[in-house]
């Protein structure tokens, strides 16, 4: 049953008492736009307006709802939240387009109801006193579920395995997976709430192959908005593509050309690649400010250049140190990664830091869930990386652990569901 037909919203959590508020901050250079807009609430007044003597406030960060529905799915452009959980899915033995169009029906379906803050059929109740807390669910679809559905015709040409790249150090049991569904939300609850809502949906057709959780800030942890900083102390993200740039959807979403031959559904599409990057963050500390400065080409503090400025202003690749030597090291990440120097190669990251205990030999399990949105991996991760994995000065600190590619279906209307096009059509 779609949200539109029952729209059913959590006890104390009618939209007649939601209040439209401040938009969220945006994070990574991002704008919050249509998606990020926030709405505060009050649940325990009588009036809604949250003065009542002993009254509670259900705050802006619970309240904030993104739309499920729309040309593109939520959780590409939308700030990052200050959780993800990612989860890879096989499909069961047996299970064939049938069974995989009537899941993505219901995933979709649950997924809309989940991000206005409803509450799913047959619910554990544990998302109850929580707003949507900004919650998206984007669906994606990897390479082997095209074979394994009688599909392989209309596989999209940039759904190719990725090469092997020198230095990776790959766990299949964490990597690839016929489904990812990643699940973003301001609120841990509410984000195990809609996994495993997700996943008891599932049973019968998919089953779980690898989970991940990340974090990034949460909203107002800072006193002003800011992009977020990783494990390392840097500030990342600042030169990511602008959605406000000309050419932002050419770079990030599917066009015609990618749509070609049996790839029509795809249109308005993205394809993501994750990798699951552990930093060295011993050997890391074991470098002093400079060097850890040279190895990125920004400030640790401001994320600026190391040839000056603020955060945003531009680096400057040609200036020289008075020694002569490249002020942007030959080899910083900054200049390897740059789309200047990769021909235009973009994509949009959107990681979240992950931090999975300590290995025996005491150093943390931690680092980044590199998430990259492009609209085809071949003009986009797949030459950068190759770049990255030859030649960047920050490669004896990371390990890439996991890998997956896959490709999302263009969002779908209310009534419709995520790769109807594909499964129906
Ligand atoms: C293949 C793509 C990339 C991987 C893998 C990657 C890993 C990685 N990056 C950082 C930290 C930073 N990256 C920064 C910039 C940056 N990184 C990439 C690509 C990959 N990074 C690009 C395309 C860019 C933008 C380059 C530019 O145009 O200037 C920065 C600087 C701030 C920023 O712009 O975001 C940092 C810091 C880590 C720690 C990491 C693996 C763990
Ligand atoms: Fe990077």
């Amino acid at each position: 049953m779609s949200g539109s037909e029952n729209p059913s919203p959590a006890p104390g959590f009618s939209r007649r008492r939601l209040l439209a508020t401040a938009g969220a901050a945006g994070a990574g250079g991002l704008v919050a736009g249509a998606a990020g807009g926030a709405v505060g609430a009050s649940l325990a007044d009588g009036d809604g307006s949250g003065s009542g003597a002993g009254s509670l406030s259900l705050a802006s960060v619970g309240a904030s709802a993104v739309p499920f529905h729309g040309a593109q799915q939520a959780g590409i452009t939308t700030p990052a939240q200050a959780r993800t959980v990612l989860v890879a899915y096989d499909l069961e033995p047996g299970a064939d387009r049938a069974k995989a169009a009537a899941l993505m029906r219901r995933w979709s379906d649950t997924a809309a109801r989940l991000a206005r803050g409803e509450r799913p059929d047959a619910d554990g109740q544990v998302g109850l006193d929580a707003g949507p807390s900004s919650l998206t669910v984007t669906f994606a679809f990897g390479a082997t579920l095209f074979d394994k559905l009688g599909l392989a015709g209309r596989r999209p040409e940039g759904l190719q395995p990725l090469p092997p790249f020198p230095g990776d150090e790959l766990d299949a049991s964490r990597s690839d997976g016929d489904l990812l569904v990643q699940v973003c939300t301001d609120d841990a609850l509410v984000g195990f709430h809609a996994v495993r809502t997700l996943q008891r949906l599932a049973r019968g057709t998919a089953k779980v192959r690898w989970q991940m959780t990340g974090f990034a800030r949460s909203p107002g942890a800072t006193a002003k908005p800011m992009t977020h900083r990783n494990l390392m102390g840097q500030v990342d993200g600042t030169n990511n593509p602008k959605p406000e740039a000309p050419d932002f959807a050419a770079k990030i979403f599917v066009g015609d050309a990618g749509a070609a031959g049996g790839a029509a559904w795809l249109r308005g599409g993205s394809y993501v690649v994750m990798r699951r990057i552990r930093m060295l963050l011993d050997d890391w500390d074991g470098l002093d400010l400079a060097a850890q400065e040279r190895v990125i080409g920004r400030r640790k503090d401001t994320g600026a250049p190391v040839t000056g400025g603020e955060e945003t202003t531009p680096a400057d690749f040609g200036a020289r140190a008075a020694n002569g030597s490249l002020a942007v090291a030959e080899n910083a990440h900054i200049r390897v990664s740059a789309p200047e120097f990769n021909r235009g190669a973009t994509m949009l990251r959107r990681g979240y830091s992950y931090h999975d205990g300590f290995r025996p030999d005491g150093s943390p399990d931690a680092g980044l869930l590199f998430l990259a949105w492009q609209a085809d991996p071949r003009d986009g991760f797949v030459p950068v990386q190759q770049k990255l994995a030859r030649g960047d000065a920050l490669s004896p600190f990371v390990r890439h652990e996991a890998s997956g590619l896959y490709v999302a279906p263009p969002g779908c209307p209310e009534g419709g569901y995520v790769g109807q096009a594909l499964l129906d059509g």
